[in-house]
């Protein structure tokens, strides 16, 4: 068994150096600023004053730390039957054998050893496992807190004795915030300072930046000679889960906001908490109304985490006006929280403001006391106060005037740029940039997206990981929520990611979106090849009525070789349906699809073209000898090819765009969308319309959504994803159908023969014509 215990900061206490104000407030300071252990150490008490002291740091400590107590073990066993939590004791070379102090405080103890030469590690090698738990290893550098220190080291001494050792060392010996980064690197588990935080004027703020400092020196290489023996416990930054607090507003729909920071906190392994700018009356839609609680209020929440828990991290979201921000500045001027990322909060995905704009320069005041910041693309300008840059480009070259300006890094985030990327980059102070590329991922569930990445970061990071380590691990965790988001099936507007995604799936808690969320989802991501079928040219002449006689024919030449086909692969769409009432379904349509429609196909077919020609109008669709056009050939082998798959589901998602567009586009023809009176008696294909906007269609158009988005729904996501292709790739195929009669003066591109999995944010549904 492993057992983690956080030595990064490491305080020994110094009575005389803690002078009047005592050693409980200087410990309790240090605490609140990050220590993480403790260790009373007072050669000159009495047994009597020593316990009264150890008590009472007990009790000032209240778990937030871990206490040991230097040397004498008689006192630990006593405050422990007093009931005072003491965690163990740590003994120098001279002191009472470790073996007996593990035998008095059992196995949940922690003990510690002081070792300082080879010959110590050795000594130290020859105990029983789980004897001692580290090694405190010095003296790094001369010391006067310590008359009788040890031989100066240095930090290749510790990096030597390191090296070898069987367990975790603590380094010792007049450390300052410069060892942080080469004792790390020499492979340190932590510091143990005495003067550097007891002779400190700010005890809490002076233990902020060493562990600041620790937390940013580089980890060990892994070059580094492995440890000889496995170590009994895992030296770590830190024990248990970071508690990272959000100062933000909140978001009742759920996605955004404070509830998308508490979700993403926990997601990716940290303890949320939160203190509350502001209350949003928001959804997927937009934002209603904001109520602001008075600024001292939010100061009161600030204070009642900070009085009782440490704060490793901070993540800022929306900050609503200049007495917020002033609340902010000074409650983490007092606290300098290890980690801080600000979300830069301007405007919400849907458009609406969340800062006033008085109080953008209070924002920007903001950034010299913040680790990063993290715009996209319009608060970047803010920041920089130039304008909104126009390429990716000149946005790295602002965030580096940015990040030069305040030292601080900035992510730039590239979620609203055009285009088919959505890159971010971590920009350093001194220009450094590491670019995070990454395809856009097409979907409307970017709602809160900026919140979920700001909280994920401080948490990554929290957790230990180097900053672009720590945005590499939040972009990926928020690449699967985004592309999940969409079978959360929430709002009808830009839908919130789904921050539990991962742990779902591997926990088997993935829950099947509903048939109406597939339905819904699928009609959205079409909404840009909607759009261009409905300003094809001869969609609106064939609205006007003055589309030209042979266009029309030759589209219905097209579509008759078309339904033949069609026909045959709903009949094997019926051959495959999993149930009686879906195999009647789709046979009667493939029935319909022969019967009615190339009856329909013929009265046209034979009455225009062909009774001038030859005067035989009713042989229909077996006297004319039009060739497939390469939109038919193309359509017709997708269609082929999925009935081919042997998956039902493909094949039904490939059929369904023959039925839904059809049925759509009739009936707004026929309801006069385009702005024509198709019903007009004058109207040149008023009878051709009327077909599609027949309520019999529409009724077998609803019921083969139905059977499609049912399947989907309870496919298992890579065959669901397989039938969305299947879907978008008809799709395409239809607009080119459309095209083909009157093709563009600029010939439009034969489409991709798979489409790329999809990706138009932004893309608004046209007109009111969602299904569902
Ligand atoms: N469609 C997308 N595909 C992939 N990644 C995206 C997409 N949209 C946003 N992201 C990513 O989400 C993160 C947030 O970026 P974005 O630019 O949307 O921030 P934001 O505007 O602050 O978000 P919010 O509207 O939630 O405040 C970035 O890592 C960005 O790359
Ligand atoms: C409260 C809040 N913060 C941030 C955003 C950004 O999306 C939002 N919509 N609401
Ligand atoms: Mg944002």
């Amino acid at each position: 068994m492993t057992r983690a215990i956080d030595l990064s900061l490491y305080l020994v206490t110094d009575t005389r150096l803690c002078g009047r104000r005592g050693v409980p407030a200087v410990v309790d300071a240090a605490v609140s600023g990050g220590a993480r252990i403790v260790q009373l150490r007072d050669k000159d008490a009495t047994d009597e004053e020593f316990l009264a002291l150890l008590v009472e740091l007990a009790a000032v400590i209240d778990g937030r730390a871990l206490l040991v107590v230097d040397d004498r073990l008689d006192v630990v066993v006593e405050a422990r039957r007093r009931g005072a939590r003491v965690d163990g004791v740590h003994l120098g070379q001279s002191d009472a054998s470790v073996l007996r102090a593990r035998e008095l405080l059992g196995p949940d103890a922690i003990v510690g050893l002081t070792a300082n030469t080879a010959a110590h590690l050795e000594a130290a090698r020859a105990l029983p496992p789980g004897t001692v738990d580290y090694l405190g290893v010095g003296a790094i550098h001369p010391t006067t807190t310590k008359p009788d220190h040890p031989p100066v080291l240095g930090v290749e001494g510790f990096a030597a004795l390191a090296a070898v050792s069987p367990l975790p060392c603590v380094a010792i010996g007049g450390i300052t915030e410069d060892d942080a980064a080469p004792l790390r690197r020499a492979g340190a588990a932590g510091l143990a300072v005495v003067s550097a935080l007891c002779a400190a004027a700010d005890p809490r703020a002076a233990a902020t930046r060493l562990v600041r400092a620790w937390r940013d020196a580089p980890t060990p290489s892994p070059i580094a000679p492995p440890p000889i023996a496995p170590s009994p416990i895992v030296p770590s930054p830190i024990t248990g889960p970071p508690r990272v607090l959000s100062i933000a507003g909140t978001d009742p729909s759920g996605g955004a906001g404070i509830q998308a920071d508490i979700k993403s906190i926990s997601a990716n392994g940290g303890y949320a908490m939160t203190a509350i700018t502001a209350l949003v009356a928001q959804n997927t839609r937009g934002v209603r109304e904001i109520h602001r609680p008075p600024s001292d209020f939010l100061r009161a929440q600030l204070d009642a985490v900070s009085d009782d828990i440490v704060v490793d991290a901070v993540k800022i979201g929306m900050l609503a006006d200049t007495g917020i921000i002033r609340v902010v500045r000074s409650w983490l001027e007092e606290h300098r929280p290890p980690t801080i990322v600000l979300d830069p909060v301007m405007v919400a995905t849907s458009g609406d403001r969340l800062l006033d704009a008085e109080a953008e320069e209070a924002l920007r005041g903001l950034l010299p006391l913040v680790d990063v910041v993290t715009p996209n693309l319009p608060e970047l300008a803010m920041l920089a106060q130039e304008e909104v840059a126009a390429t990716w480009d000149d946005a790295l070259a602002q965030a580096v005037r940015v990040a030069g300006r305040s030292g601080t890094l900035v992510l730039v985030k590239g979620g609203h740029l055009d285009g088919d990327d959505a890159p971010d980059a971590l920009v350093e102070p001194g220009g450094g940039i590491s670019l995070f590329p990454g395809e856009r991922i097409r979907t409307r569930s970017t709602h809160g997206t900026g919140c979920s990445l700001s909280s994920a970061l401080a948490t990554r990071r929290a957790r230990g990981a180097a900053w672009p380590d720590a945005v590499a691990e939040s972009r990926a965790w928020l690449r699967e929520s985004i592309i999940a988001g969409s079978t959360l099936g929430v709002g009808g507007g830009h839908g919130p990611v789904h921050h539990f995604a991962g742990l779902w799936s591997r926990g088997g808690l993935e829950t099947r979106p509903t048939a109406d969320a597939v339905a819904a989802d699928w009609w959205d991501r079409i909404a840009r090849v909607r759009a261009g079928i409905d300003g094809l040219p001869f969609i609106r002449a064939l609205a006007d009525g003055d589309l030209p006689r042979s266009a029309f024919l030759f589209y219905l030449e097209q579509d008759a070789l078309y339904l033949r086909e069609y026909a045959r692969t709903l009949a094997e769409a019926a051959r495959t349906a999993p149930t009686s009432a879906q195999q009647a379904f789709w046979a009667g349509a493939a029935r319909d699809a022969i019967a009615g429609e190339l009856e329909l196909h013929a009265s046209w077919l034979g009455t225009a073209a062909y009774a001038d020609s030859d005067g035989a109008g009713s042989s229909g669709a077996e006297a004319f000898g039009a060739e497939p056009a390469p939109a038919t050939v193309a359509y017709l082998d997708h269609l082929r090819s999925a009935a081919f798959s042997g998956e039902h589901g493909v094949l039904i998602a490939a059929l369904l765009p023959c039925f839904w567009l059809y049925a759509d586009l009739g009936a707004r023809l026929h309801g006069g969308a385009f702005g024509t009176r198709p019903q007009d008696p004058d109207h040149p294909y008023a009878s051709w319309l009327a077909t599609y906007a027949d309520p019999g269609f529409e009724e077998a158009n609803r019921r083969a959504i139905g059977f499609v988005a049912e399947t989907a729904a309870g496919a298992d996501p890579r065959t669901r994803e397989r039938m969305r292709l299947a879907f978008e790739r008809s799709v395409v195929y239809e607009r080119a159908f459309f095209a083909a009669p009157m093709p563009n003066p600029m010939p439009a591109p034969m489409p991709d023969p798979m489409p790329a999995p999809i990706l138009v944010p932004g893309v608004t549904p046209a007109g009111g014509d969602r299904r569902r």
